[in-house]
């Protein structure tokens, strides 16, 4: 299959320029997508389009990812009602370093002709004066042809409403030149002859390949791919925390897990095809089974757990099942100790959850004490019950049946501040002692 027909039954193809085709069959053809470091990490509406150069590169043809260092400090108009603070320089920096590390996990840099490769714009932008960009480049476009990109329209024209259009400054109406500079340099310097995106990017990517007509009489094609959008239209990519970010210390792995095991089953059908690389039989048949049982969510489950796998680690997607499955009745203490504090917190989001003071704790006679008194009957309601259940065998703390309504306070704390009481088997209290 070749990477037009692979795309469109993935569900990713937007759009891609005539001629397109025809490129990719006649020879390997090098390919490149920018990415704008405006955060320190990259989320998961851009590992959809990450997905591109991925499967470019399974195609036979050699993806480059390009890091914006420089389109980073001007920012893109594209899909933005106004206009954008700019970001301070050593915040460029750091959220530059992250992105790379990111886009490097996802593509083989070390596979012959086709390997991958990085680049940095701010590499060929820092020693460019705006006398020469204007006379380079400025003067082969005219205003009229950049203002009537989508990106531009949008913020000079009212809106249907009749509400006055925000502007936009000439930083970012210059925006677009400057990302087509990349595309024609690009071009120039490493044969590169297609450039991809998200769909919001086409007005972008094609006043690059105009530049590239208009400088040097050249062809040069576009391809982009479908926004990912959720069932009801609206941005995909954010859970109730905001985004979906692929940087493990602002999304963990269990979060992340978690939020591709949530997806609808519609979702879950449309989107295995965006982020796994499961071939189109698998996918078939997963579908298949998981309609027979939908209660088992395998599509859920096959998707989070290769993109958790893609994204972070074995490691990882193995303790984000395990923490899946504490409330289901699954760990022993050891598994609690392994959760990090996030992890924890997020395992046992929407159990109640108790402060006690260190120094109450430290008094507490009893277990009992703790779980009645201490803790204001918010567990037991009396000693009485407590005793009771505590006999029957009804009560755990960090998954450990509490022998003796009398046993001295005497746990270990996990992270040093918290214990999972289970009373009966479905209702679960975390304590916290500060
Ligand atoms: N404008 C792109 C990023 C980009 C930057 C430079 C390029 O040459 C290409 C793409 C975006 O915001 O997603």
């Amino acid at each position: 299959m070749n990477l037009i027909e692979e795309l469109r039954w993935r569900g990713m193809l937007h759009d891609f320029m005539p001629g397109t085709e025809e490129q990719l069959a006649s020879e390997m053809t090098a390919g490149y997508i920018g990415f704008d470091p405006t955060a320190k990490s990259l989320h998961i509406g851009n590992l959809a389009t990450i997905m591109l150069l991925v499967h470019l590169q399974r195609a036979g043809h050699k993806p480059l990812a390009l890091v914006g260092g420089a389109t980073g400090m001007i920012g893109d108009p594209s899909g933005k009602s106004a206009e954008r603070n700019l970001l301070e320089e050593d915040t460029l920096l750091e959220n530059q370093e992250g992105i790379k590390k990111q886009l490097e996990k996802f593509l083989d840099f070390n596979c012959g002709a086709n390997s991958a490769e990085m680049v940095n714009n701010y590499d060929w932008f820092k020693e460019f004066s705006f006398l020469g960009f204007l006379r380079e480049v400025g003067k082969h476009l005219t205003v009229n042809y950049m203002m009537s990109k989508d990106s531009v329209k949008k913020r000079i024209n009212a809106d249907e409403d009749g509400d006055r259009a925000e502007g936009l400054s000439y930083t970012e109406f210059a925006y677009q030149l400057i990302q087509g500079y990349d595309f024609y340099h690009l071009y120039k310097n490493k044969g590169v002859r297609l450039q991809m995106g998200a769909s919001d990017q086409w007005g972008n990517i094609t006043t690059g390949t105009e530049l590239i007509r208009r400088i040097d009489g050249g062809k040069a094609f576009a391809l982009v791919g479908k926004l990912v959008t959720k069932a009801d239209g609206t941005k995909f990519g954010k859970s109730e925390g905001g985004n979906v970010w692929l940087d493990p210390n602002l999304t963990s792995p269990y979060k992340f897990y978690q939020f591709w095991l949530n997806l609808s089953d519609e979702e879950a059908e449309k989107l295995i095809k965006v982020y796994t690389l499961l071939p189109q039989e698998e996918i078939a048949s997963i579908t298949e089974e998981h309609k027979l049982a939908p209660h088992q969510r395998l599509l859920q489950k096959a998707l989070a757990k290769d993109v958790t796998i893609r994204v972070h680690s074995e490691d990882d997607y193995n303790s984000a099942v395990a923490a899946s499955e504490i409330l289901f009745g699954k760990g022993d203490l050891q598994t609690l100790k392994g959760l990090k504090e996030d992890v924890l917190l997020s395992v046992f989001e929407g159990v109640p959850q108790i402060e006690v003071s260190k120094s109450a704790y430290a008094d507490a006679a009893t277990v009992t004490d703790l779980l009645s008194e201490l803790t204001e009957g918010q567990i037991f309601e009396s000693k009485g019950e407590a005793r009771r259940m505590i006999k029957n065998g009804g009560v755990s703390v960090n998954r450990e049946k509490v022998q003796g309504a009398d046993d001295a306070v005497n746990f270990e704390l996990l992270q040093d501040k918290y214990l999972v009481v289970q009373k009966g088997k479905k209702n679960y209290y975390l304590i916290a002692v500060n």
